[in-house]
């Protein structure tokens, strides 16, 4: 695992180094470093309770850190009051006022309040921009989840500010609007090119929408890289846990570059010191061969159960010779110019080496 002082960056946009809330005997964050380039899009992501939600207040200036400092700019804003730091928030809860109109809503923290024709035409650009034209006399019970967290969104970005804080902003809505305005989010991040970071413990909307992804865990930041390097090459068990799916596998080690399960030897790119480890790989690496020939990484498994995923078929493999052991493997049946997989069929698949991961026996 890099720590995380060595992903700071030569003049990000917004670091903070070294962060550290205690709320009594406990420790929310610990020592929390990280770096924001500028128009980037970072989420940070981690089971509820990890300290993503604390870290986004400190860096609001909504909480303040007990050890540490922000910079934004290479500015210290860590004692600034929020409104000198320059962001706009949403939070989960879409916090619209209910008793004022959209366009109300939207202007409300837009000075000097005297350029009401200035403040009306900028409400339009938002609404046009969030995709709710025309909806600037609506109150905010008149409007749908989504509808209300584009009017947040347009009222967060009303001022124009550098950075965009985001607080589950999409987990209070049902799945299809959530995939609908996480693409637009996207879309308006980018074309705004304003640096954002948002909080979110759901490891897809994490992989789809960020440019990075911050990974913690226990207050602390486990691994930051890209949504490809999380899911290919996560630096944990945590991580590779925590997203996407993975077949695990007691081994123990032969040499530097293989390992024993069961009655087989199995090739990897390294294998960590110790006697044991656990072999990480994910479902849709394994690979089913159309058939049989002697080859490494390449056994014998029966099929226990098979199962229609849409575009992906999902199988239950008991591999002769690891005793115990159960893979699930997702396969694409139109790959393998092949009958239909079906129960009881005992069918060649390859581990391919360079897809396998062994972690310390220690870290599980
Ligand atoms: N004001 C507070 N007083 C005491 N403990 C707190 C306070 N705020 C947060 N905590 C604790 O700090 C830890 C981190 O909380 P935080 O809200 O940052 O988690 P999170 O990762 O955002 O989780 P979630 O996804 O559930 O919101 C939690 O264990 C929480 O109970």
């Amino acid at each position: 695992m890099k720590p995380a002082d060595t992903i700071l960056t030569a003049s990000p946009y917004l670091a903070v180094h070294g962060l550290t809330r205690r709320y009594g005997a406990f420790t929310a964050l610990d020592g929390v470093s990280l770096a924001l380039r500028h128009g980037e899009f970072v989420c940070l992501l981690g089971p509820s309770g990890c300290g993503k939600t604390t870290l986004l207040r400190q860096i609001a200036g909504l909480d303040l850190p007990d050890d540490g400092r922000i910079t934004l700019q290479d500015r210290d804003i860590t004692r600034l009051p929020p409104a000198k730091r320059d962001y706009g928030i949403v939070f989960q809860s879409y916090a619209l006022f209910p008793n004022l109109t959209v366009a109300d809503n939207i202007a409300y923290g837009l000075t000097p309040r005297r350029e009401r024709a200035r403040h009306r035409e900028r409400v339009r650009e938002l609404l046009d921009m969030v995709g709710l034209p025309g909806s600037e006399d609506k109150y905010p019970s008149q409007l749908s989840g989504g509808q209300q967290q584009r009017v947040a969104l347009a009222r967060a970005l009303a001022t124009s500010p550098g950075l965009l804080l985001l607080d589950e902003p999409l987990s209070a809505l049902d799945a299809r609007v959530r995939d609908k305005l996480r693409d637009e989010l996207k879309r308006l991040q980018k074309k705004l090119g304003v640096t954002t970071l948002m909080v979110t413990h759901d490891q897809a909307e994490a992989l789809a929408i960020a440019d990075r992804v911050v990974v913690m865990n226990n207050g602390r930041i486990e691994q930051v890289g890209t949504p490809a390097e999380i899911y290919r090459r996560p630096a944990s068990r945590f991580v590779a846990e925590f997203v996407g799916e993975a077949n695990w596998l007691p081994a123990r080690r032969a040499d530097a570059y293989s390992v024993t399960v069961g009655a087989h030897t199995l090739k990897l790119a390294g294998v960590p010191a110790g006697e044991a480890c656990t072999l990480f790989v994910r479902p849709e690496d394994i690979l089913v061969k159309p058939r049989w020939e002697a080859a490494p990484n390449t056994l014998l498994a029966r099929i226990a159960d098979v199962s229609f995923a849409g575009a992906m078929t999902r199988l239950q493999l008991l591999p002769e010779g690891m005793p115990g052991v159960m893979l699930i493997a997702e396969v694409c049946p139109s790959m393998l110019n092949r009958q239909p997989l079906v129960p009881g069929e005992i069918v060649p698949i390859e581990l391919p080496a360079e897809l396998l991961v062994a972690y310390p026996e220690e870290r599980a």
